[in-house]
This record gives C-alpha cells, sequence and structure tokens, in this order.
C-alpha cells in the first residue's frame, strides 16, 4: 500500500527545489487571498459558484458579468501578476444570469518565468472561493484542417507535453487536504458540460467543433516540423496554457469545461508567408468578443445547474 509521507517527512524539504511551487501556495496561504476577495464581494451575500479563466484577448468575456466587482491581481498580497498584452490581470466577478461568477482577466503561463505550480495557484484560489466549476478559456492555433480562424472548438480531452517530461503542477510534497496524490484524468473535461456546449452551439448555427489540445512551453510559436508531428498524434489545436489548470482541477475535485478560440490556422508547410503572431491572436479575440460574450453568458446557468 501506498503511504503518504507528510509533508514534514520530506527530507530536506526546506532546501529541496522541485520543479513546482504548488506545496508552497498551503491553505493557510491561499485562505488569506481568499478572504481579502470575500471581503470586498460580502455585499452579494453569496460566493461565486463557478470560476472564468479568459484566455489571451478573450477578457472581453466579462462584459457578460452584471454588477460587477474588479478586483487588480496586485492588491492581492503573494498573487502572481499578469505580464503578456491581453491579460489585464484581475479578477471581475458578478453574476450572469442568476449565477455569482468570478472571472479571471488574465492568467500565468510557464514562458513568463512562473513555475507550472505558480500558474495553477488561481485554481486553487478558485476553489477556496466556492466554485464548483471552472471554464477555461484560451486562444490557440488550429491544426486542424476543419477549423476557421474564430471558430470554437471544446476541448474534450489534452495532451500533457509538459506533464509527460515531468513539469507537472502536483510535481512535489503532497497535502491530501487539498486532493489525493493519485487521480484519474479519465474524462477530465466533463462530458455533461460538453453535451450542454454542443447543444448551446447547435442552436446558435456554430460550427460544433470538438477536439484535442496541447500546451507547449513557449513563447515562441511552434516549428512545422514540431506542428506536424502533433496533428500526426491527434492534436487539434495549440497553445500554452488550460493542460495544467485542468490537470489542479481535477486534482481538487472541480469539473471542467474548456474551449479555445482558434486565433490562428497553424502552418504545416513551408510555404508562403504565415508567421504566427501575438497581434493576430489578440486582433481574432477581439473581433470574436461578441460571439464569445454570448457562448458564454448563455452556458453558464447550464453549466452551473450540471452538479456532476
Ligand atoms: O492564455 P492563452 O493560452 O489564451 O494564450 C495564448 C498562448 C500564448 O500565451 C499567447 C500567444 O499569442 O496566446
Ligand atoms: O499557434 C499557436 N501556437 C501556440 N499558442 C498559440 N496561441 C494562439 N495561437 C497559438
Amino acid at each position: 500500500m501506498y503511504m503518504q509521507p507528510n509533508i514534514v517527512d520530506y527530507p530536506n524539504t526546506f532546501n529541496a527545489t522541485y520543479p513546482s511551487r504548488n506545496h508552497e501556495y498551503t491553505k493557510e496561504k491561499v485562505a488569506k487571498m481568499s478572504a481579502l476577495i470575500e471581503e470586498k464581494i460580502k455585499h452579494f451575500k453569496a460566493h461565486p459558484t463557478l470560476g472564468i479563466i479568459c484566455g489571451s484577448g478573450l477578457g472581453e468575456v466579462t462584459k457578460a458579468v452584471k454588477d460587477p466587482v474588479t478586483i487588480a491581481y496586485k492588491d492581492i498580497p503573494g498573487f502572481p501578476r499578469s505580464t503578456v498584452q491581453g491579460h489585464a490581470g484581475q479578477f471581475v466577478i458578478g453574476y450572469i444570469h442568476d449565477v455569482l461568477v468570478v472571472c479571471m482577466q488574465g492568467r500565468f503561463h510557464f514562458y513568463e518565468g512562473y513555475d507550472i505550480g505558480t500558474c495553477c495557484l488561481p485554481v486553487k484560489l478558485l476553489k477556496l472561493l466556492g466554485c464548483h466549476s471552472l471554464i477555461i478559456s484560451n486562444a490557440a492555433g488550429g491544426l486542424n484542417a476543419e477549423f476557421n480562424v474564430g471558430d470554437i472548438m471544446i476541448i474534450h480531452d489534452h495532451i500533457n507535453l509538459m506533464g509527460f517530461s515531468g513539469n507537472g503542477p502536483l510535481v512535489g510534497p503532497n497535502d491530501e487536504s487539498w486532493g489525493p496524490r493519485f487521480f484519474s484524468m479519465h474524462n477530465a473535461y466533463n462530458p455533461a458540460f460538453i453535451k450542454a456546449a454542443k447543444e448551446q452551439m447547435r442552436k446558435k448555427n456554430m460550427p460544433e467543433h470538438v477536439g484535442v489540445y496541447t500546451a507547449l512551453g513557449g513563447p515562441h510559436f511552434e516549428t512545422v516540423a514540431e506542428l506536424r508531428m502533433l496533428k500526426s498524434q491527434g492534436v487539434d489545436a495549440v497553445g500554452m496554457s488550460t493542460v495544467h489548470e485542468v490537470v489542479m482541477a481535477r486534482y481538487l475535485g472541480l469539473h471542467v469545461f474548456s474551449f479555445s478560440l482558434i486565433t490562428n490556422k497553424c502552418p504545416t508547410t513551408y510555404d508562403g508567408d504565415k508567421n504566427v503572431n501575438h497581434q493576430e491572436v489578440i486582433d481574432t479575440g477581439r473581433e470574436k468578443a461578441h460571439v464569445l460574450v454570448d457562448f458564454v453568458r448563455d452556458l453558464v446557468p447550464v453549466l452551473d445547474s450540471i452538479k456532476d
């Protein structure tokens, strides 16, 4: 039988370096961050039940939020800062229909220099705030030839490339009060959420793309050879986030719905001038803001009503 060592039993815990700083984000520390936010939203007399992580350029989803309270990341001691254009670096908390949501306008990426555990700290905070489910969005390059720029792809599974090589958020000492050492990633993307989202897409005459996402470390975009390899392995969309957040969410017992906005096509041939750039990613997000707002606004009450 596997015996979980207590954090204090780890030899040299305080000198050891782990690839992830997750174990440093203790219940006590994250609860302080959560308490600070709770104080600012106490007039709602409820806790948020659904968290929304906005991808690059996708922060306009918060336009769907009524009576918003905005809290800058910099005003929460110990919370990281957003350094990427298109990530405002603030929480927006308020109602979408009758669901109290907490949106993150900005996430943290490995390429910003944050370790993978720090990239996932927000997920722990959303859990302590009372969320039972998350909508995790991202901007991604489309590898599937059927995807057009501006389409939404529902993520039904991922390939954890950074985790393959041991760079996972949960590497290091485990605190069982957050979640178990070992857990399943089977159906990590809640099938009931996917079904509900596909129904929304059908009603709205949107293409019903469902696919596999992977994240690379970035910040550079991919070579043609890398993209060909990913495509041959069944990847439909490529980005630089989300995967590790979903690992953390499942560890914490949160239900996940995730989607990519296809902001560019990934070049798998050498001809032509097909340089992907961040501005294109941001611009597509802005152009499609109305579609995203509409999609998320109608999805929130449906997902919130599905509890398992
Ligand atoms: O935060 P996401 O995953 O939406 O951001 C994507 C990946 C890179 O951070 C950036 C590239 O333009 O967009
Ligand atoms: O083509 C891409 N590759 C990686 N990440 C991305 N984020 C938006 N587009 C892309």
